[in-house]
């Protein structure tokens, strides 16, 4: 690529060494953005249902936070993700506590 253009081949894009490669990982990048869409939506989804949870509890004179219930759900995504399941599911409990 020279200095004065910004396009890229579609080997430079994907890392092929090959068009035929670059075709694989073009259309598989695809399918991947469209499953990030719905990670993203379900995520969003799972803070929305989250959200009734905690104001339900809240509002009955509970706490926001339930770490009984969070050691099952960090279980349950240990037991079919392994150890980065666990780091996962932290994450979306950070994203769905506290949002009432
Ligand atoms: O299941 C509950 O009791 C919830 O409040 C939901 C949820 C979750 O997002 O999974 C959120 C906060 C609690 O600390 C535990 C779990």
């Amino acid at each position: 690529m020279t200095a004065t253009t910004t396009e890229q081949t579609a080997a430079e894009k994907t890392g092929a060494r090959t068009p035929e490669a670059a075709d694989v990982i073009t259309g598989a990048r695809e399918r991947i953005d469209t499953l990030d869409d719905r990670i993203i939506g379900l995520i969003q989804e799972r803070m929305a249902v989250s959200a009734v949870i905690q104001e339900a509890r809240i509002s009955s004179g509970g706490r926001r936070v339930n770490l009984s219930r969070e050691m099952e759900v960090l279980g349950h995504y240990r037991e079919a993700l392994g150890k980065p399941g666990t780091a996962l599911a932290m994450t979306l409990l950070e994203l769905c506590r506290g949002r009432v």
